[in-house]
Parts: structure tokens; sequence; C-alpha cells
């Protein structure tokens, strides 16, 4: 494997900012880069959960295998942390062929991407995180190299500037997107096979904590791995996380093996509640509940009201909990759900069932 190391997807995926030191940020954290590389599934046999996905990448693998010829480019779409750099070089392996990883933000020029391009060797995976950010003009190059295998380089400016066509040796691009909807058609067209990532349901997800415990030496019951399950936001990279900081309060506070009991307990002291909401979370569920009655109330309000920029709560806090049906955004402004309420342990007030706007989550 070839890391582009100014290029590391990880590294440019937005570190910074207030979701950068949540436990339960499914972007990936240096400590996360440090490790992942131990635990992630080598063959599409240990990839856990994703059946459809697996199923048919499978089948286009063989084909490509039986054909030997070299796989159709491959996008993958998803949230983070939900396996795509894996299945990327599980691809490769499959293919037996070695992968470059590179992400968007980092190929801003046509000249970085001829020049990786042209460096590639027969058969290549190459892995471009975050597809979706690169620059028009090196996209407009891609589209040419995926088709034709080709790429033309201008040298020199103005009405002196020749293109130079540069032939490329067969290669497969595995794109991998947060945002499906914003490539370009021409982009997407260009991919043989496309597949979205689902988030994992709680089963799948503890074989993922039972799996990385095994390769951690880590102890665990199956109840253990139940609650760190529960409480990891459908994301393998938040149970992988979640498992460690469990660990480390085993080691410390017990005999070392991961029971429910201490995983319930490890996790409280981290403030992940037993549905995976962390601190922001709740404070912002509070608010909107305490404060305001459970809604609606303007976005800038509710940011003003837990002591957080507009961009943190909707951006940072609200994706989850619309996602688990705990808040709902409507044109008069958020509400809680009744679900919010009983999962914080309230009891909405009479006209919260009855009144401003809130009628339809009520079933009013
Ligand atoms: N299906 C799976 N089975 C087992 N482990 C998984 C699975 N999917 C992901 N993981 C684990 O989760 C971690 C994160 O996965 P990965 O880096 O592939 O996610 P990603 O979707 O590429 O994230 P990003 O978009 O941030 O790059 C890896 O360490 C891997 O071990």
């Amino acid at each position: 494997m070839n890391w582009d190391d100014t290029n590391d997807p990880a590294a440019s995926a937005g570190q910074a900012g207030p979701a950068a030191d949540r436990l339960v940020d499914s972007v990936a954290d240096r400590e996360d880069q440090a490790v992942e590389a131990a635990l992630r599934p080598k063959d599409l046999g240990e990839f856990i959960g994703q059946e459809k996905v697996r199923e048919q990448l499978d089948l286009v693998l063989r084909a490509a295998r039986a054909r030997g010829a070299t796989a159709d480019h491959v996008l993958l779409s998803g949230a983070p942390g939900l396996g795509k750099t894996t299945l990327s070089m599980i691809i490769a392996a499959e293919m037996g062929a070695p992968i470059r990883i590179t992400s968007g933000p980092a190929i801003q020029h046509a000249g970085d991407l001829a020049a990786i391009l042209s460096s590639l060797q027969e058969g290549e995976v190459l892995f471009l995180d975050e597809i979706h950010r690169m620059s028009r003009p090196a996209e407009e190059m891609l589209y040419m190299a995926m088709e034709d295998f080709r790429v033309d380089v201008i040298v020199g400016k103005g009405p002196g500037a020749t293109a130079i066509p540069l032939e490329l040796p067969p290669f497969t691009l595995v794109g991998a997107t947060t945002r499906a909807g914003l490539l370009p058609p021409p982009l997407r067209d260009r991919f043989g096979f496309t597949a979205h990532m689902e988030f994992y349901g709680p089963a799948e997800l503890e074989r993922v904590v039972h799996r990385s415990a095994h390769l951690l030496d880590v102890g665990i019951e199956p109840d253990g791995a139940a609650e760190i399950a529960g409480r990891s936001r459908g994301t393998p990279r938040i149970a992988n996380r979640l498992l460690r900081r469990v660990r480390d309060y085993a080691q410390v506070k017990a005999d070392g093996v991961v029971t429910r009991e201490i995983a319930a307990a490890a996790l409280a002291v981290y403030e992940v509640d037993a549905r995976g909401l962390d601190r922001l979370d709740r404070a912002v569920l509070e608010a909107l509940l305490k404060l305001f009655g459970g809604g609606p109330v303007g976005l800038s309000t509710l940011a003003v009201a837990v002591g957080e920029e507009r961009e943190t709560v909707e951006e940072v806090a609200e994706p989850f909990l619309v996602r688990e049906g705990l808040l709902a955004r409507t044109p008069r402004g958020r509400v809680a759900t009744p679900a919010a309420w009983t999962h914080l342990g309230l009891t909405p007030p009479r006209s919260a069932a009855t009144g401003n706007g809130q009628q339809d989550l009520f079933g009013a």
C-alpha cells in the first residue's frame, strides 16, 4: 500500500472544530488512525454487515478476476467510519493489486492528478477519498482517465499551450464520498459499480466489537459487547473507539474483562449514554425540552441556550438527533419528538401534546 502522506484523507477530513474531541465523532482522530490498520478486515469474508454491497462487490471482483481484467471503477458512498477505506483495501487485496490512497482536497490542480495517474502500475487501485471535494479541472481530467485510460497534459499557457496525450495503464478507481448527491452526473456515470453503505445494526456492531476485542486481546462478555454496540451510533469506527475506552476502564477499575456493568460504567464516565448521545447532544435536547417546552424554537435561540455556535448545533449535534427520531426540523423551528421526552425521562407538558406545531409528532 502506498499512502500519499501529504494527501492523508483522514487528516484532511476536518479534524478541527467542535466535533474534533468528541468520543462519538465518526471522523477518525490521530489515535484511530494509529490503531485502525490493525483492526481492518482483510478480505470480504471478514467484512461484517453490508450484505448487499458485499454480495454485489464479490460478483464484480470475481468476474474481473475470471476475465483476467482490471475491476470496474467503484463508487462508495456513506457516512464517515462505515468502512469505505477498508473496502477499498479489500478490493485491492482481492484483486492481488497494490493500492494508492489519496483524497479530493489534496488534488487541487490537474497536474497533481496527472502525477499520481502517470505513476500507477497496471491493475493498481487508486482510492480517492472525499472525491466530491476535488477541483473542477482535476475532475475533468479524471473523466478521460477513467474512460479511456488516457490524460491530456497541458504544457505551456495561453495560445501557445499544447496538449500532450499520455497513455495510462488500466487501473481501478475507488471513489469514496459522504455526499453522493454532490457528484456531477458525468463523474457518477463513469463508475461501473456504485454502493451505498448503510449504518450498521446492533447485531452487526456487536460482531465488530467482538472481533476487535479479540484482535486487541480484550476479554469481553456478550452483554458487554451489546452495551458498547448500542452506544456506537451505527458506526464501526465509534464502536472500536468506545471499546478502547472501556478496555482502559476495565483494566484500571476491574479485572480487565468487559461486562455489561463495566461497559455502562465506563461510558458513563465519558458521558456517552445508552443510546449513544453525548454531552452536547443531551444539552441540545435538554434545552429544547426544559427551556422551550419541546419547541418549536429557532436554531439561533437554541444555540444561544446551549452556549454553542449555530453551526455546531446544526452540523454536529442535530444530524444524529434527527436520525434517532429525537428532534425534528420544521419550518417553524426545532421540535422535540415524544421519544426525546421519554429518553430524558421527562413528562411533556400538556400543551406539548396539543399545540405549538408539535401536533403531528404527538399524533394529535
Ligand atoms: N464492516 C466492517 N467490519 C469490521 N470492521 C469495520 C467494518 N467497517 C469498518 N470497520 C472498522 O471501522 C474503522 C473505520 O473504517 P474505515 O476507515 O474504512 O471507514 P471510512 O468509511 O473509510 O471512514 P472515512 O470516511 O472517515 O474515511 C476501521 O478500523 C475498521 O476496522
